[in-house]
């Protein structure tokens, strides 16, 4: 079964609130997003493997850890997703990152993949794949899916706001996703939106309606 872990560091807790804020403009929105996406990088990352290398520091030799090299690749699912590629790849800048173009359907809540584009290798990359919004869980599922049906076996969900309902569901689907958020909310309301929220990711991020 997969892990849900919530990183409530009170960094991330903190600009949570600010990002929830309707009087929150596009401008700080999109910086806070990207802040939190880099702050959870920092935790989604903390199993990579390290190998030991000599090194000379100034005064002496010393063995000391650098990244083993691991291939990760950073799956943004568009829209939404991609106001959040910039603070993970700040913190793991030789990721390669793959694109799921996917809409949420407003009368029938079902996601449309329309766009998808990974990198040639990805049965041996680490996949980390980010949202804002994990509201039926509709859209995520299929994103993985999808990255499944091309060989990926390693894959991460990272989340900013998640509703009940979607945790369940990929828990179901994907039970060896592990599951990364900033908040779990109460629920959603009758038109998917996940209360209390944020509102419309995508919207918000790039100032439409
Ligand atoms: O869990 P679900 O019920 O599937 O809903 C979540 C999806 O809805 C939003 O995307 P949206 O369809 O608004 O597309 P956008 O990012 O282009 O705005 C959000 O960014 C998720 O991808
Ligand atoms: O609350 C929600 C639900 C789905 N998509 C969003 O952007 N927000
Ligand atoms: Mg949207």
């Amino acid at each position: 079964m997969g892990n849900v872990f919530v990183l409530d560091h009170p960094l991330i807790q903190h600009k949570i609130t600010h990002i929830r804020k309707t009087e929150t403009g596009t401008k700080d929105f999109r910086e806070l997003v990207d802040e939190v996406a880099g702050l959870m990088a920092y935790e989604i990352t903390r199993d990579l493997p390290v190998t030991e290398v000599t090194i000379d520091t100034p005064v002496t030799t010393m063995q000391s850890n650098v990244l083993s090299g691991k291939r990760i690749g950073i799956v943004p699912i568009l829209r939404a997703g991609l106001g959040m590629v910039e603070g993970v790849l700040r913190h793991i800048p030789t990721a390669k990152v793959g694109h799921v173009g996917l809409y949420r359907d407003p009368e029938t809540l079902q996601p449309v993949e329309y766009y998808i584009k990974m990198p040639n290798d990805i049965e041996e990359r680490e996949l980390i794949v980010v949202d804002p919004m994990l509201a039926t869980g509709g859209s995520a599922k299929d994103a993985i899916d999808s990255l499944k049906k091309r060989g990926a076996t390693k894959i991460k969900l990272m989340c900013l706001i998640a509703a009940p309902e979607g945790i369940d569901l990929i828990k179901k689907e994907h039970p060896d996703v592990d599951l990364y958020l900033a908040a779990i909310d109460e629920k959603l309301n009758e038109k998917g939106y996940i209360v209390p929220g944020l509102g419309d990711a995508g919207d918000r991020l790039y100032g439409t309606k």
